[in-house]
């Protein structure tokens, strides 16, 4: 089985005990001083570790992408003053002149086909964040069901809001290279769920003014990029994700478990419901096995496509950050990192939304079927 990789080993959800202290409800928090120089203090993070949550339930699932405008005409109305460019012939796009905040259901069904489309999507100059949590929890609603991460601080009151949030102190930026030499971390989001994310909206508050950056890969051009014979081989492999690693390595560093660790098995080449293409769907940080292979012949074929992925720059592209930037990714069809390499002391502090969507499937003639792989799950010891 894989081990777990370095990057997962490292990062126990930023919750760090060093610069966590207690709110008035007993949950842990960031450090005075840093909620002091912090710019957007009603989306820092709490840990609460009395807060717990049931186990996820398979739920059906229909992409809003399927109800757009094939022209994406009420998210790009005629008249309008949008500038859309590519960021790379093969990821992708950067838009302004839409305000993200003001959209219309119909152009919110656009939005979920261009993000289906183009896989990545920078939104410059939004104001999205400044009408705080409670709205970003409505707004994200309208895609799915917002996941709840299993270890991750929120917002007290909003545990729907992912958050990342790094000191500005000197200690903590030598910290990310004490035991490794570099952050990388690809991964694409709680691949261990049943129904894992798809549309997902990142944006970062406050960051520094150079690096911190976000890189992407398209796993759709990944499978497309391997030979015939490789991906008539890759049909009908399945991988074992799970949140076991995840949960141990916060539970060690003292951060909280809100939800029960689970494992899932998913197909290692999917469909995608909207765009109907088929991609890769791997995970460094939570794939640990292919189950119908020995556990040799597993780490060689999944270190092989993890490296593929991830070497391959001419399908990636790297966000860059600037003040009230939103960016959205199809956490299906793409994996993703962060960039940890500022020098200068500053804050960085992000808030991510996370619909969840699909059973992933090989093939949509499965979409929503309850009893997808039930026969593969009895059959497999895990
Ligand atoms: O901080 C970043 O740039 C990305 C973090 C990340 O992987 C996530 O929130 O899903
Ligand atoms: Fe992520």
């Amino acid at each position: 089985m894989s081990p777990v990789p370095a990057a997962t080993r490292y990062d126990p959800s930023q919750f760090n005990p060093e610069h966590n202290s207690k709110t008035e409800s007993g949950a842990f928090t960031i450090s005075k001083e840093n909620r002091q120089q912090a710019k957007y203090p009603e989306f820092l993070p709490t840990w609460n570790p009395n807060q717990k949550f049931p186990p996820l339930e398979f739920f059906e699932f229909h992409d809003k992408g399927l109800l757009a405008d094939a022209n994406l005409s009420n998210l790009f109305p005629k008249n309008g003053n949008h500038q859309v460019k590519s960021v790379t012939p093969k990821l992708g796009s950067e838009v302004k002149g839409v305000q993200l905040s003001q959209l219309s259901d119909e152009a919110k069904n656009d939005l979920a086909l261009f993000v289906a489309q183009r896989g990545v999507v920078i939104f410059r100059d939004q104001d999205f964040s400044s009408y705080g949590p409670e709205f970003a929890v409505n707004y994200g609603s309208y895609f799915g069901p917002l996941h709840i991460h299993p270890t991750s601080g929120s917002p007290e009151g909003f545990p729907q809001l992912h958050i990342t949030f790094r000191g500005a102190s000197k200690k903590e930026l030598e910290s990310a290279f004490e035991s490794r030499t570099n952050n990388i971390a690809w991964h694409s989001d709680v691949s261990y769920e049943l129904n894992p994310p798809q549309i997902t909206f990142f944006s970062v508050l406050e960051g520094p003014e150079a690096g911190g950056d976000t890189i992407f890969a398209n796993t759709v051009e990944a499978y497309k990029r391997l030979s015939p014979a490789l991906q008539a081989r890759l049909e009908g492999l399945h991988v074992l994700h799970t949140a076991e690693d995840q949960a141990d390595i916060n539970a060690a560093a003292g951060g909280i478990v809100r939800r029960s660790p689970v494992s899932n098995i998913h197909p290692l080449v999917r469909q995608h419901p909207v765009t109907k293409e088929k991609h890769l769907f791997l995970n460094r940080e939570f794939g640990r096995k292919i189950v119908e292979l020995k556990e040799e012949e597993s780490d060689a074929l999944l270190e092989f496509l993890f490296t593929h992925v991830e070497q391959a720059h001419d399908l990636q592209l790297r966000a860059k950050w600037e003040p009230n930037t939103v960016v959205l990714w199809d956490n299906r069809s793409t994996v993703h990192s962060a960039v940890i390499d500022w020098d200068t002391p500053s804050l960085r502090h992000a808030f991510r939304i996370s619909p969840q969507g699909e059973r992933p499937v090989e093939d949509v003639k499965h979409l929503n079927d309850p009893n997808y792989l039930a026969e593969k799950y009895s059959s497999i010891r895990r």
